[in-house]
């Protein structure tokens, strides 16, 4: 029972907030489950260029003590893919990049799917978060941590690397961590292939500042696996520092001006805080090295000192970690066998005949599911079932680096990684004003417009060969170093221009960028635009758009197309997307509003945009019965309450209210608990005759409408105007009778607390005699102004007054709970 019981906590889907909506609407019918084929689709996980990441649940499961299988699937709308562009190979090269790459490191593609609307790539879900918010919240990793991380970064990498696949996007914001904190890498969207052994690459990829500067610097083909390695330095620095290396350009500090920043980088040698040892910085001077061709390979890596303690595991070869990954013992769980025959045939229709899910590598199998980029030969069967013949599976290579121009959007990269949260919002902005001065001078073809300062200590000589020699620099002095200032205002640094104003021209909006998500651009030729992209949907094209596969492969970048399916696939058939109707029975959960929202309210609960609108729409009973709610959520209840009691010029109660409260300065009117009290409390004194006063006033009125925050506190205004008016009363009570009356009675316990409480203020006894006068002379201030509005005001202010006047010449006490009672009364009123 305890394991069933922890089993539907773990994987059920309202996690966090949303669970705290459930019980608020159980009473709702039920809905179902939103599907995308075979798996319940949950929260949002996160968001990113191709749209929202979002968790999910196998709905299959081979006995009831079976664990649903977690997942993370891509969702991706069919139409934000224009056919041929460059978001439709990325999409290629990570599917197709991913089902060739078995590696605990490295994030399982479990398969790709795909509906009228969505193409979802099912990922394994790395449950342990985005790996930047970790060091975040731990500032810097211990050595050790970071050393095991470190560890399985590079065996990761490295294990790609020997599949001829170069990662070229590794940064913070691309690894995740898993349950058990493993790293592991995700986005391969700019994944590429090499086949030689020395081959080069030309298109620059990257975020600025995990790119290696020759890629930003430099026109020449660069080796792919050499800027891994560079970027793998820059993680690691990261985990051990708490911050980027070269984040200290004090005229840079956002990383924004991609130029300024590798002058910077190029130029400045690596600085180490004192925690960091010795071995890992000498690890970190040997990957951050500027000349590619002497930075450490990743092989060398591996053996180096610092990484002993994890040799073991670093000595895996592709080919252990291969067989190790099918054989389905080691780091991860098995896939849930029952997988593909249990799956309602009928939302992600496929009439594979099975073979997969029995297999550890299935994904394999798994992604031949998808008319996407399935292996030439392999079996039709696999093929989500259509309506009509399904079309000829084709091998289309994802890694056509041709239209790998990044159009990412250039974040802060701020790249303290304590200012992540900074460098976000920034990024954001930079989302809408993109590229600061550095990016926007490109734009305009030079740097002359873009200050350029850039700040460099010693020069190396490597980094010098990689700047423009027409850059004339002049170091002033600065603090923390020296400055170098361009005294050639025009001076150009040809490579990074082209390749910034490549992004300029290119990029595209992330929805929610991340810290550092921005690429730098593409340095390919124009050839490389000639030639035409992938397709991913519609019929084939041979005009347009030749089979990946069968492209001339690039002589300097990366061939086009995997190695197992090169030259496989038939020329003339593009991957086809499923059409309408291939999710039979999922599709109707699927729309695209139900996916665009957060998915992970539609198992009959409360949604609270639903709920968000009902509030907005609620009528009197609804405000009523919020009113019974919490103290908490009254707060936002009566907010909308009193926005709704203002719409509908319905004044009295809320007018008052909020008048009374906004006008009481004293917060003790804001606390007051209960009306319970209202008997023994004594009322405050001044305050709230002042209060009174003001609330009577037709300006205060105005004001008050003016104030979000009367409206907004107005639920307390129950209490506040209790308090005001017993105030009020008291007030008009005791004052015209300077207190003799009432020293003489001097009733014991609250009421002699309350008594006291009136000549206490003595100072203002004489603003309390002045004030009580203005009272009465401005008591029928609220009647006047109220009756211009409603008749229920009308007869409510009149109530007032007679309650007023029948109380004075009571009890100070009766008279406090003929006013309470008067406003209890109001309050069953509204
Ligand atoms: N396998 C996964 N497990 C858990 N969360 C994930 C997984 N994949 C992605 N996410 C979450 O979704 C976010 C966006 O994912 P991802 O970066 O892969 O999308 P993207 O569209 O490729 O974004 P971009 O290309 O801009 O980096 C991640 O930052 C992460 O929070």
């Amino acid at each position: 029972m305890s394991i069933m019981a922890s089993l539907s906590q773990r994987h059920t889907y309202y996690g966090g907030e949303v669970g705290v909506h459930t019980h608020e609407i159980t009473s709702k019918p039920r809905k179902r489950h939103v599907t995308f084929g075979p798996y319940v689709v949950g929260s949002t996980l996160g968001e990113g260029e191709f749209g929202k990441v979002k968790m999910g649940w196998s709905k299959a499961a081979s006995s009831p003590l079976e664990v649903p299988k977690q997942v993370a699937i891509k969702l991706i709308r069919r139409d934000s893919i224009p056919k041929n562009s460059e978001k439709e190979v990325k999409i290629y090269r990570e599917i197709n990049a991913l089902k060739h790459l078995s590696h605990p490191n490295i994030v399982k593609l479990e398969e790709v799917l795909q509906n009228s609307k969505y193409i979802g790539i099912v990922l394994e879900y790395a449950s342990g978060g985005e790996f930047y918010k970790y060091i975040q919240r731990k500032r810097r990793l211990k050595e050790a941590v970071a050393c095991r991380l470190f560890a399985q970064l590079v065996s990761g990498v490295h294990y790609m690397h020997s599949k001829g696949l170069v990662h070229r996007d590794l940064k913070l914001e691309n690894l995740l961590l898993d349950k058990h904190e493993n790293l592991v890498i995700t986005d391969f969207g700019f994944v590429n292939e090499f086949v030689s052994h020395n081959e080069l690459m030309k298109t620059s990829c990257g975020s600025p500042c995990y790119a290696a500067p020759e890629l930003v610097v430099s026109t020449k083909p660069y080796e792919a696996r050499k800027s891994d390695v560079w970027s793998c330095g820059v993680i690691l620095y990261a985990m051990l520092a708490g911050y980027l290396p070269w984040d200290d350009d004090p005229k840079n500090p956002d990383g924004n001006d991609i130029v300024r920043l590798y002058y910077y980088i190029t130029r400045t040698p690596l600085k180490f805080p004192e925690y960091i040892t010795p071995l890992p910085r000498d690890l970190l001077r040997r990957i951050l090295i500027s000349d590619p061709k002497k930075r450490i390979a990743i092989r060398s890596v591996h053996k180096h000192e610092w990484l002993k303690p994890h040799a073991a595991f670093i000595s895996i070869t592709p080919e252990e970690w291969d067989k190790a990954m099918s054989s389905k013992d080691v780091f991860r769980l098995p896939r849930p066998t029952p997988a593909k025959s249990k799956r309602p045939q009928s939302s992600c229709s496929t009439s594979s005949t099975g073979s997969k899910g029995e297999k550890r590598d299935s994904l394999i199998m798994d992604y031949t599911l998808v008319p996407l980029p399935a292996p030439p030969h392999q079996s039709q069967s696999h093929v989500i079932t259509k309506p009509s013949p399904p079309s000829p599976e084709i091998r289309t290579s994802p890694v056509r680096n041709q239209f790998s121009r990044h159009n990412r959007s250039n974040s802060a990269a701020s790249i303290a990684l304590q200012a992540v949260v900074d460098a976000e919002r920034e990024s954001s902005i930079t989302l809408i004003h993109p590229h600061g001065n550095g990016v926007n001078a490109v734009n305009g073809g030079t740097v002359s417009g873009n200050k350029l300062v850039p700040r460099s200590s010693t020069a190396s000589g490597n980094a010098l060969s990689l700047l423009n020699k027409d850059s004339v620099i002049v170091e002033t002095g600065s603090s923390n170093g020296r400055t170098i200032e361009p005294m050639d205002e025009n001076s150009k640094l040809r490579p990074p221009l082209n390749s910034i104003s490549n992004v300029a021209t290119s990029r595209t909006v992330h929805r929610r960028p991340r810290p550092t998500s921005y690429h730098p651009g593409s340095m390919a030729t124009n050839s490389d635009t000639k030639e035409p992209p992938a397709t991913l949907t519609g019929v084939p094209d041979s005009s347009s758009a030749r089979p990946i596969s069968v492209m001339e492969p690039s002589p300097l970048d990366s061939t086009p197309s995997l190695l197992p399916d090169a030259g496989l696939s038939p020329p003339d058939h593009s991957p086809k997307m499923l059409p309408r109707r291939s999710f039979s029975v999922s599709k109707p959960l699927l729309d695209l509003h139900s996916v665009n929202g957060d998915l992970i309210r539609s198992h009959g609960d409360a949604q609270p945009m639903t709920r968000r609108l009902h509030e907005q729409v609620e009528d009197v009973d609804y405000k009523q019965r919020r009113q019974s709610r919490r103290y908490s959520s009254l707060f936002n209840s009566v907010t909308e309450e009193s926005e709704d009691t203002d719409q509908r010029s319905i004044p009295p109660q809320g007018k008052i209210r909020s008048h009374t409260w906004s006008r009481t300065p004293s917060k003790t009117h804001s606390r007051q608990p209960s009306g319970n009290a209202s008997t023994t409390r004594a009322p405050e004194p001044v305050e709230p005759v002042r209060s009174r006063t003001t609330t009577t006033s037709g300006a205060n009125t105005r004001d008050n409408d003016k104030r979000p925050e009367k409206k907004r506190f107005s639920f307390l205004s129950f209490y506040s105007s209790y308090n005001t008016s017993k105030s009020s009363i008291v007030s008009e009570k005791t004052s015209p009778a300077p207190t003799s009356q009432q020293q003489q009675q001097k009733p014991v316990g609250s009421h002699s607390s309350r008594q006291r409480s009136i000549p206490r203020i003595g100072t203002r006894n004489s603003l309390r005699a002045g004030d009580h006068t203005s009272t009465q002379r401005q008591q029928p201030a609220p009647q006047q102004q109220p009756l211009t509005r409603t008749k229920l005001k009308k007869n409510r202010q009149s109530t007032v007054e007679s309650s007023q006047q029948q109380v004075r010449p009571q009890g100070e006490q009766s008279t406090a709970k003929k006013v309470m009672d008067f406003f209890k009364r109001r309050s069953m009123r509204i």
